[in-house]
């Protein structure tokens, strides 16, 4: 079709009698079906029937693609566009500068020592082939000499009985076996006498250097390919640089319906948004995926990648990019599997003072960068199956709260095996255990921490607005003691002991859920870990509202959605795909970076987080931030109250499917129910003694005793004697629970 150049308003060209429309713009044609549903129609389809009408009455047009190229956008897609970071991760700041200079200096330290250790076997190994060398580089001369390149073309023009080529050839060959004849017969008259009289012309270290050299040079001649002389000091990666062919092959691999029907009709289907290259250690490939795949059906199956591509799976990470579209997929496949990977040094591992409002390293992902995240504003989940490393996860995010000094730690370690003890001496709270007075303990600071945060939402709602503008809390507002708005770290390991606490799970339970709803606000941080994730150990109210979370190995959906959030599984986000051996302290944190992250915690021992700790405590001590239990000031615990509080609970335990019961056949069960606890009243001598004692031990609750009809358990015989009914003692049970909760 001749295009006549001229274009009507609405940007289509004219040539008189057709109308046609640019081919990358479409169109909708008014008075047909399109108008009313919005289907695009072709500029170059034209029904063959209205054809003429068009022609000559000029169809009214809508465009639906706008003419003009991109550039209405430019500003826009300029705003959108993500910027990658002037500075690389190691230049960031000058602690990580001095430790990646260390560990290059480090690198090349170790390179030059391995080699200077070997030099003398290098030597040996020099002078050993040398003699192969010799034998090597004389036939060699002598193939020069020869003219042996030659050899082949001049036996080929004998078999082909070419007679006028052979003796071109021949006379060739012997012209310059003349002259290298002579060349080499010089070389020997004036090369044999320098040898024998270069001793006594020039100085001895002279003549040692260029021994030194002819043998370094015959013996590298006389080396076979297979032996190098110098042996590598550090092994290099034995993977191969990732190629858009082998990217494709192996997601045409995976079995993903779309993704195969795609590259039927089309092999190049597959698209790279950009070329592959190297970021970090590893092979970056940017690609949009075909015909309705989208990155999670790749993450599903990480594994059947990692096997088409050949390497290791701790090594092939493919990740999601929702925010450009849920088809945009970026591969990162590592020169190494994540888990054996040497990590950098830790850059808090010194112990210098941090502010907790700013982001701290806690990990390195899988291209070895730190990631960092602010812990204030959060309240946090971790959850693993055991032995993965929830622990030392809580406790790194402890150690990192420790080393702001104004940071107030409470610590509970349930599991009472001792993991968080190193922070003893900056805690606030601390304690270790989950017995029945270790339970009071943490209830009691609950409650505590249940009133502060209170007082503390009235703080800053008084605050004046040029102080504290927004109602949030700055790191400048936390700083004044006068104000005592500092960051409240709470850290609880094998939390669902608190909540599955028969007497006390439900309190604790309902300050936990307060203080994780609403102290993120006021500075305080919850942070959970859990090796049985589900809705008993963690209430969904605690886990629905929590913004850290980080999963390490869990063995089902039920538990990775739990910690990782509903629907987590179903998008991709599996902690299921973490190996038990080789994945320890590797797992999905979500919620405070941008994109859900495989990240592998710091593994910071027990001694180094003693010396850690030591640091953090000297701060303290220098801002006059030593409090609680690290000064010696712990929370009292009431022992009469506690008594108290299980007494009621532990009546309801014994008292059986019975309505009433005798007192001292009560006392007789509890002291069987907790020796240590009602012992001595069980050996008390008859049944009035001991109803006298329940009688007192009730008096406080409001429970009288009366006459109450039973059984002699010996005599067989019916009495009236002193004793309880259930229905007070449940009622009093409830209006105390509900009085502690006002408290
Ligand atoms: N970041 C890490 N890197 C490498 N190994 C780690 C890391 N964190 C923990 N580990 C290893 O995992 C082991 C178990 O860690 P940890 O005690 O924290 O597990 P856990 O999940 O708390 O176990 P449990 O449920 O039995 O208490 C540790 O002894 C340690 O060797």
């Amino acid at each position: 079709m001749t295009v006549d150049q001229t274009t009507n308003p609405t940007g289509t060209e004219t040539t008189g009698e057709e109308t046609t429309v640019p081919s990358n713009v479409r169109e909708l044609r008014p008075g047909t079906a399109v108008e009313v549903a919005p289907v695009v129609v072709d500029a170059e389809i034209v029904d063959e029937d209205q054809g003429d009408a068009e022609a000559t009455e000029p169809a009214e047009v809508t465009l639906v693609d706008q003419p003009g190229g991109d550039s209405i956008d430019w500003v826009r897609r300029l705003q959108q566009a993500k910027r990658e970071p002037i500075l690389p991760e190691y230049l960031r700041s000058m602690s990580e500068a001095k430790a990646t200079a260390k560990w290059v200096a480090g690198y090349y330290a170790h390179t030059a020592g391995y080699h200077v250790v070997r030099s003398p076997l290098y030597g040996l190994r020099l002078a050993v082939r040398a003699p192969r060398g010799v034998l090597l580089l004389a036939a060699a001369t002598g193939r020069w000499v020869s003219d042996a390149e030659g050899r082949q073309v001049r036996a080929a023009s004998v078999r082909s009985d070419d007679a006028a080529t052979y003796l071109r050839l021949s006379a060739q060959r012997d012209a310059r076996v003349r002259f290298r004849a002579v060349v080499l017969g010089i070389g020997l008259l004036v090369g044999v006498p320098a040898l024998m009289l270069l001793p006594d012309a020039v100085p001895s270290w002279v003549m040692w250097a260029c021994s030194a050299l002819a043998l370094a040079v015959l013996g590298k001649l006389g080396t076979p390919a297979d032996k190098p002389v110098v042996s590598p000091a550090v092994v290099a990666s034995r993977y191969a640089k990732l190629t858009s062919d082998a990217v494709t092959q192996a997601l045409a691999s995976l079995g993903i319906a779309s993704i195969n029907q795609a590259l039927k009709a089309d092999p190049r289907s597959i698209g790279f948004v950009s070329p592959i290259h190297k970021d970090g250690p590893g092979w970056r490939a940017e690609i949009d995926l075909p015909g309705g795949a989208t990155a999670e059906d790749i993450i599903k199956n990480r594994s059947k990648l990692a096997s088409a591509l050949g390497r290791p799976l701790g090594s092939v990470w493919p990740e999601g990019r929702a925010d450009i579209s849920p088809a945009r997929l970026v591969l990162w496949v590592g020169d190494e599997d994540m888990s054996q990977a040497k990590q950098p040094a830790w850059p808090l591992r010194k112990g210098d003072a941090i502010d907790l409002f700013d982001p701290q390293p806690f990990g390195t992902d899988v291209r070895g960068n730190w990631v960092r995240f602010t812990l204030m504003f959060v309240s946090g989940v971790i959850g693993a199956v055991p032995r993965m490393g929830k622990t030392f996860a809580l406790r790194l995010l402890l150690l990192i709260a420790a080393l702001d000094p104004r940071a107030e730690l409470h610590v509970f370690d349930l599991k009472g095996t001792g993991d968080l003890s190193p922070l003893e001496p900056v805690s606030h709270r601390y304690r270790a255990g989950d017995e029945e007075d270790d339970i009071l303990y943490a209830l009691t600071a609950l409650r505590e921490l249940q009133k502060e945060l209170r007082r503390r939402a009235k703080v800053i709602r008084e605050l004046p607005r040029d102080l504290c503008p927004d109602s949030q809390l700055t790191t400048e507002l936390a700083s004044k003691k006068s104000l005592g708005l500092h960051p409240i770290v709470i850290g609880a390991d094998e939390v669902q002991i608190w909540f599955e606490h028969k007497d006390h799970g439900a309190e604790i339970e309902e300050i936990v859920t307060d203080l994780v709803k609403r102290g993120p606000a006021t500075g305080i941080v919850t942070l959970l870990a859990t090796q049985r994730p589900d809705s008993k150990s963690i209430p969904t109210q605690i886990s629905d509202n929590a913004i850290l979370r980080y999963c390490l190995k869990v063995a089902g959906q039920v538990p990775n959605d739990m910690v990782l959030g509903t629907s987590s599984y179903q998008n991709g986000e599996r902690a299921t795909q973490f190996n038990f051996k080789r994945d320890k302290g590797v797992g999905l944190l979500k919620g405070v970076v941008d994109e859900t992250t495989t990240v592998k915690g710091v593994k910071f021992n027990g001694p180094d987080s003693e010396a850690l700790v030591a640091r953090a405590r000297a701060h303290r001590l220098a801002a006059g931030r030593i409090t609680g239990y690290a000064a010696g000031l712990d929370v009292t615990v009431d022992e009469t109250e506690s008594a108290a509080n299980t007494l009621l609970a532990d009546l309801l335990n014994v008292f059986g499917d019975k309505d009433k019961r005798w007192s001292e056949s009560l006392v007789d069960a509890l002291a069987e129910f907790r020796p240590d606890q009602y012992g001595p009243w069980g050996e008390l001598d008859g049944g009035t003694a001991k109803a006298t004692q329940l009688a007192a031990a009730l008096k406080p609750f409001g429970i009288g005793t009366g006459q109450v009809w039973g059984t002699d358990r010996e005599t067989g015989k019916g009495a009236n004697r002193k004793g309880v009914e259930r229905a007070h003692i449940a009622a009093a049970l409830t209006e105390r629970d509900k009085k502690a909760k006002r408290a």
